[in-house]
Formats: C-alpha cells, sequence, structure tokens
C-alpha cells in the first residue's frame, strides 16, 4: 500500500512540476514574441542602462530606435545593438534630439520615427545623469541640468507618444527613476528629487492609462556601473558612496535585463537586489500592486520592515557623523 501512495505521490508532484514549467516556459516565450517585429523606443539608449535594454530588445525581435543627443555616441552603440538581433527583417533607427529642448521639435521627431518604424509597443525613459554633492556645493547650474534631464526629458519624451500609444490600445511605458526615488541620499538632494518627482509622474500616468490597455513601469535602478556612473563617481562625497552601496552595485546588463522582464511581465516596481526587492514592499504607498504575492507582503511586512529601515537610518546617521570626524580631524592636522 505505501508503495502505490509513494508512487501516486511522486508521479502527482512530476505531472504537476512538467506542468508549472511549460506554463512558465510558454509565459516567457510569449512574452518575448509579444516584441517580435514590435517597435520599442529608448530614450538614453546610446549608453549604460538604456543602451542594454535596447539590447535586450533587439536579442527578441524588436524593432528599435534610440534617443539621446550625441550622434557619434548613438551611431555606434546602434551598431551594437543591430550585432545582436534576431532575424534579417528588423528595423533599428537612432533619433539625435535633447529631450528637454523644444517639446515641438521632440514630437516631430518621435511622430516622424513612429512613421518609419511603425506604432510603439514599449517606450523606455532611460535618459538621465546624477550631480553629486552636498546642497551648498552643487551650482544652480548643475540643478538645472538635473531638473531637466531626468524630470523634463522624461515628461516631454512621454507627452509626445502617450496619446498615440493610448490610441493603439496597447503598449508599455517604463519610467527610469532610482532607489533614491524611495530614499533621500546625502549629496544626492536634487537627484533624489527629481526622482521622487518620477515616482508621482509614474503612478499618475498609470492611472491615466490603465483603461486604455497601457502599462507602466517604475524602474528602480540601484548603483549601476555604467558611464553615467563613473561620471558621477567625480564629486561624489564619500557619505553618499557608502550609503549608496549597501543597495550594492550592478551591472548594465542586469539592470536592463530586469526592467525589461518586468516590464513584460506587466509589474509596476522593477527592482533589482535584496534592498531594492525590500523597499518595494516598505516603500509601496499608493503605487498599483500587480500581484497578489506582492500585496500580501506590503499588508504583513510593511510594519515590521519600518524597525529595518530604523536599523539602515542609524547606520547611515554612523557614516556621516564618522565622515565629519575625519574630515575635521584631517583639517585640524593640515593647520
Ligand atoms: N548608473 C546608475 O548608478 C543609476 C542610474 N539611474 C538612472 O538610469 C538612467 C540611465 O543612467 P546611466 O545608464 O547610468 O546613464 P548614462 O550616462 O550611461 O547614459 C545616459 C543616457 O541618457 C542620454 N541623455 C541624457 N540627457 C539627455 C537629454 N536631455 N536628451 C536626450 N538624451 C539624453 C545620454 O546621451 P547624450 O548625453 O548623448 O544625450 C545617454 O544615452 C538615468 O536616468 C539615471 O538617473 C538610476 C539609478 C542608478
Ligand atoms: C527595508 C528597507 C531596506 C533599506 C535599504 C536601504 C538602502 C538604501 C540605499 C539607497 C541607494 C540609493 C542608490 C541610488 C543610485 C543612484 O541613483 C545613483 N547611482 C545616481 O545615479
Amino acid at each position: 500500500m505505501d508503495h502505490i501512495m509513494f508512487a501516486l505521490i511522486t508521479s502527482g508532484i512530476l505531472a504537476l512540476s512538467f506542468v508549472l514549467a511549460t506554463i512558465l516556459k510558454y509565459k516567457f516565450t510569449a512574452k518575448k514574441k509579444c516584441l517580435l517585429g514590435r517597435h520599442v523606443m529608448v530614450t538614453g539608449g546610446s549608453s549604460g542602462i538604456g543602451k542594454c535594454i535596447a539590447l535586450e530588445a533587439a536579442k527578441i525581435g524588436a524593432n528599435v530606435t534610440i534617443v539621446a543627443r550625441n550622434k557619434n555616441r548613438l551611431r555606434s552603440a546602434l551598431e551594437e545593438i543591430k550585432g545582436q538581433c534576431l532575424n534579417n527583417d528588423q528595423k533599428f533607427n537612432y533619433l539625435s534630439v535633447d529631450l528637454a529642448g523644444d517639446y515641438n521639435v521632440v514630437k516631430t521627431t518621435f511622430n516622424n520615427a513612429v512613421d518609419d518604424m511603425g506604432p510603439l509597443c514599449l517606450f523606455v525613459n532611460c535618459a538621465g545623469l546624477a550631480i553629486c554633492g552636498t546642497l551648498e556645493d552643487i551650482s544652480i547650474n548643475d540643478i538645472m541640468k538635473m531638473i531637466n534631464n531626468n524630470l523634463i526629458s522624461t515628461i516631454q519624451a512621454t507627452k509626445a507618444i502617450v496619446n498615440e500609444m493610448k490610441q493603439n490600445g496597447y503598449g508599455s511605458i517604463v519610467i527610469t527613476s532610482s532607489l533614491a526615488s524611495f530614499c533621500g541620499v546625502y549629496g544626492l538632494s536634487v537627484y533624489s528629487a527629481t526622482k521622487f518627482a518620477l515616482r508621482g509622474f509614474a503612478e499618475a500616468l498609470s492611472m491615466e492609462t490603465k483603461n486604455f490597455g497601457l502599462k507602466v513601469t517604475l524602474a528602480l535602478p540601484p548603483d549601476t556601473d555604467t558611464p553615467g556612473y563613473a561620471n558621477e563617481l567625480k564629486d561624489k562625497p564619500l557619505e553618499t558612496l557608502l550609503i549608496s552601496e549597501t543597495a550594492k552595485l550592478f551591472t548594465p546588463e542586469e539592470v536592463g535585463r530586469k526592467i525589461l522582464q518586468d516590464t513584460l511581465d506587466g509589474c509596476f516596481f522593477s527592482a533589482i537586489g535584496f534592498e531594492g526587492h525590500l523597499m518595494t514592499i516598505s516603500c509601496s504607498g499608493m503605487a498599483p500592486f500587480t500581484s497578489y504575492l506582492e500585496l500580501i507582503c506590503q499588508v504583513f511586512c510593511t510594519g515590521i520592515m519600518r524597525l529595518i529601515i530604523v536599523y539602515y537610518q542609524s547606520t547611515f546617521d554612523k557614516i556621516i557623523k564618522k565622515c565629519k570626524l575625519d574630515r575635521e580631524q584631517l583639517k585640524n592636522n593640515k593647520t
């Protein structure tokens, strides 16, 4: 009798895992198919995270348009992206435009690209930059640069395409924010402000588009080893470096792949790493949930997470105090 039971249970488990594996395989393959021959546009696609998202989209058969200002970087990035194409029918294009510049130029440029490449299935906002430093140390010029390139560029680019995508009745829009949109970080005051703003923008856009068949994904990368990241290291206070590295450093390939995967899954939050996922649970606020598992985690874990956050805040306070003391000691030694 026991042998029969054992055989029945074992075959039941095997059958269940086979069905599960088939569903998951079909699910992901189906998702990969949904970009086959479809038009994907990536702003900031000539470098870093945006370029990696464009590469991933090319690998699964999408027609890809990348958008940035510098033509040389656009051309070399497009050659790299073409090299990843799935078939010879795919089309590739680049647009050189300042997304924070004249809105009518942005709108006309995008309309021409859609005429050439077809209706948009996925629109990724990935243009942006970080300039680090305490508020008294960063110039008004750098403040305006972050507001323009992180916030105005995303608002203008999205405004230029949202109505047409709503009329089409399908597609996804990605807003690339940062973990700094959940946590104001020493030395990233203005940058965090632009990224917090993008969170509100994404939540409102999600409400405005959900009844038109569109999905919005808010990408929340941690430190990512891109040319932009290398550039921000130049002025980055030690406090900013030590606090940010709590959420680890990832490659743009890892981050780009995760953002595309979460977008195709229809997730609102796209996060990577242990801290990133914890923050999407503890800081969910009024964001839409995309799975009941996610909702259950948020409902039952947010309270206790507050204690974990307080612990992290105490470690950040220690970092800031120690850096201040070390700086003062260095100054005294010099005098
Ligand atoms: N790297 C990181 O640690 C993290 C990055 N992020 C965010 O991810 C996004 C990409 O970052 P990352 O890959 O590091 O950046 P990179 O500097 O590597 O790439 C930025 C891209 O945006 C383009 N761009 C910038 N401003 C404009 C503009 N006004 N109009 C058109 N294109 C523009 C740049 O091209 P060009 O200069 O030629 O215009 C480039 O293609 C940014 O929004 C950043 O804030 C979020 C968290 C962490
Ligand atoms: C339960 C909750 C756990 C709490 C974990 C706390 C971790 C917070 C760290 C903040 C990381 C900010 C990274 C910003 C990256 C970025 O955008 C810059 N590279 C600029 O580009």
